[in-house]
């Protein structure tokens, strides 16, 4: 039996490259890694290293604002996920606490006028900019100049997923094509060492709800795999530069559960603040997610039957938020409760 493994490091350049044996290998591998725990670590890709540092500059630089800044575009005053996420607002793990780590969502500058905000489409609006950001303009352009740079990089590492799928490379460009995409600026504090670790959570245990994930990570970590056989978790090291890149729930639902999204979260025991860059790609949100080629043996069912990606991704949003909004209402019901009985004894 092997034992249980991290997420493996390899090197995506064969897939520019012209060395078809390099590409046949890589494609390989990454199939391995889609049928093990849907993880791999990916390095000799095109987002570059100056522009991963001066994108984790501007995380840091949001961050160190003082909280009555940070709120001026706070999330809830969008309906589309766009702007900041205080501390502990969401809980991803059922019998843990609300999770210590604030973000700051952005995407795709989608205008008012644009039709995926007219028809409510997934997480689409104008972005919230920090007014009071240092910097404000470069923020800006940093932001969203590695946001284009990750979202052709989720098209390329898709180009491979279908290969690994024995389909062309182009096979998901209908998917790619007008696809949404979210990226988080986020930071978790550091958890003081003896903090109760069953409740305490950067990010509860979970799996993501899209299509893949493309993780930059600073060099504190923190994040984990779960790995199912063992039920060990293991540690995704950061290695400078690379991505992690996971499947989502709705990959793994159209690989009709052949490819895996796999269970995840990150605790900072590290004693140093931690900061990380997920980019969830979610995809056109009027595809229609089916069971993909070569994912079934001839006569056997699709697991799942067709659902848009708008449908397949809302419905999972509301299921973790309204964890957490359950979680502080029975908290505000419990102090209720005691603030009288307290009362009566002072009385
Ligand atoms: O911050 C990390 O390392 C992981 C974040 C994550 O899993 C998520 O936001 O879904
Ligand atoms: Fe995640």
């Amino acid at each position: 039996m092997s034992l249980p493994a991290a997420p493996p490091i390899l090197d995506f350049s064969p897939f520019y490259g012209k060395d078809s044996d390099a590409k046949t290998k890589l494609i390989e591998e990454i199939r391995k890694c889609c049928h093990y725990n849907g993880f791999f670590q990916i390095t000799g890709h095109r987002v570059p290293l100056d522009l991963q540092r001066r994108v984790m500059d501007c995380s840091r630089r949001f961050f160190d604002l003082p909280l009555e800044e940070k709120l001026k575009v706070d999330k809830n005053l969008t309906t589309f996920n766009r702007g900041y996420e205080l501390l502990r607002s969401q809980m991803l793990e059922v019998g843990t606490g609300p999770e210590l780590k604030e973000g700051l969502y952005i995407g795709e500058e989608i205008p008012e006028d644009h039709p995926y905000y007219l028809e409510k489409k997934l997480n689409s609006g104008p972005n919230q900019w920090p007014p009071t950001v240092p910097n404000k303009e470069e923020f800006q352009k940093t932001t969203m100049e590695y946001y284009h740079a990750t979202f052709d990089l989720a098209k390329d590492v898709l180009g491979v997923l279908a290969q690994t799928l024995g389909v062309e490379s182009t096979f998901f460009d209908p998917l790619t094509d007008g696809a949404v995409a979210t990226m988080r600026y986020l930071h978790y504090p550091a958890q003081p060492q003896d903090t109760d670790e069953k409740l305490n959570r950067g990010i509860g245990a979970h799996t993501d709800f899209g299509c893949i994930t493309l993780l930059l990570q600073d060099e504190v970590d923190g994040l984990q795999v779960l790995d199912a056989p063992s039920g060990q978790w293991l540690d995704v090291k950061p290695v400078p530069g690379a991505y992690v890149v996971n499947l989502g729930n709705l990959f793994m639902r159209m690989a009709n559960d052949k490819y895996k999204s796999n269970t995840h979260r990150v605790i900072n025991k590290s004693g140093r603040e931690r900061y990380s860059i997920p980019f969830f790609f979610s995809g056109n949100p009027d595809y229609i997610c089916e069971c993909l080629p070569n994912c079934r043996e001839k006569g056997e069912p699709a697991k799942y039957g067709p659902i848009t990606v708008q449908d397949m991704v809302t419905a999972s949003y509301k299921e973790s938020y309204g964890r957490a909004e359950a979680f502080k209402k029975d908290l505000d019901v419990k102090k209720a409760e005691v603030i009288p009985a307290v009362a009566a004894v002072g009385a």
